[in-house]
């Protein structure tokens, strides 16, 4: 298989471009959290596509911005640290925006890379844009690139809701790969523990419909993670330990909601959703903490595993 190509991609651009989306849509399976709020990816979850002619292991990384928190920082320097790892950058810019200074910025990080490393931009969410605005979209991404200097080894639009595209990019991105041997066994769609990815299923239920600062200071933990003991085997039970952590009181009580309506609601949408990844149904016990200020204690911080 001398042919074979395998290497790390990272999808990088401003929160909310469709980093996530993308990623899953090309694995085919859900293994990046998304989410209507910017700045929902913490972890760098890596998706890994397998092919017949090469392997593409995806790194996603946080939306790239200017640091206000410890948090911030730290999320920063992960992406230039994903950066400076891997062969291809591939940058989102959402089709239904125009293309403005948040991109810019992170462009010109691109521009400082290393030269071995390719640049590839990516036009996404194209179903939600007229031809014409995809096509002057194309040559704003391409002005933008000729101003800093940067090259893109392929300009490629996309939406990846109706999968429009999402093959194509593949190919291209294998196609810029170094050759070499596949990186991760053949199967293996992610390598972040389960724990990681039901930690994000449950963040991710608890984000959806809060405001404002608030997804910014919601931290999950799982705590314990494992079969049921003493259940029949037909009939397995995963039990999910877990705590979702917010920073002051008073969010405290907008997690909890009413009676606790909310976070029953929260806790029925992630089980689905664990059970859904794990195939098995689940136990979920989860409970909320207050971890005063942890965006900027490091202490805090390296507890829950930033
Ligand atoms: N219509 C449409 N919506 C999309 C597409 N891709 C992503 N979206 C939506 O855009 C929003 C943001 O998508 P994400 O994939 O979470 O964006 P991201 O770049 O990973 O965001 P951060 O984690 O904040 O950096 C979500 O509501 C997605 O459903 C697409 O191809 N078409």
């Amino acid at each position: 298989m001398s042919d074979f190509r395998s290497g790390f991609v990272s999808f990088v651009g401003r929160p909310n471009a469709g980093k996530s989306t993308l990623t899953n849509a090309l694995v085919g399976t859900k293994v990046a959290i998304t989410s209507d709020k910017p700045q929902t990816t913490r972890t760098v979850v890596r998706g890994i596509v397998h092919r017949p002619d090469g392997q593409l292991v995806l790194v996603d990384t946080p939306g790239l911005h200017r640091p206000r928190t410890l948090l911030g920082e730290r999320l920063n320097d992960l992406v230039h640290t994903t950066w400076a790892e891997v062969d291809v950058v591939a940058m989102c810019f959402p089709s239904n925006e125009k293309v403005g200074p948040g991109d810019r910025h992170i462009a010109t990080e691109l521009a400082k890379l290393k030269k071995g490393i390719k640049r590839v931009a990516v036009a996404t969410k194209t179903d939600l844009a007229s031809p014409e605005r995809i096509a002057s979209h194309l040559l704003d991404i391409q002005a933008l690139g000729d101003e800093l200097g940067i090259t893109w080894a392929e300009l490629v639009p996309v939406s990846s809701v109706a999968g429009d595209q999402v093959t194509l990019l593949a190919d291209l991105l294998v196609g810029l790969l170094p050759e070499g041997p596949p990186l991760y066994p053949e199967g293996e769609l992610t390598d972040s523990p389960d724990e990681i990815l039901v930690g994000e299923l449950i963040r991710e239920a608890a984000l959806d419909g809060v405001r404002d600062e608030l997804p910014h200071s919601i931290a999950v933990v799982v705590e314990e993670m494992g079969l049921r003991e003493g259940r029949p085997d037909d009939r397995p039970l995963m039990e999910v330990h877990a705590n979702l952590y917010v920073e002051r009181d008073s969010q405290k009580g907008i997690v909890i909601g009413h009676r606790g309506a909310r976070l029953k609601d929260v806790g029925k949408r992630a089980r689905l959703q664990i059970a859904e990844l794990l195939g098995v149904p689940v136990f979920l016990d989860l409970h909320v903490k207050i971890a005063k200020d942890w965006q900027r204690d490091p202490r805090q911080l390296r507890k829950l595993g930033f």
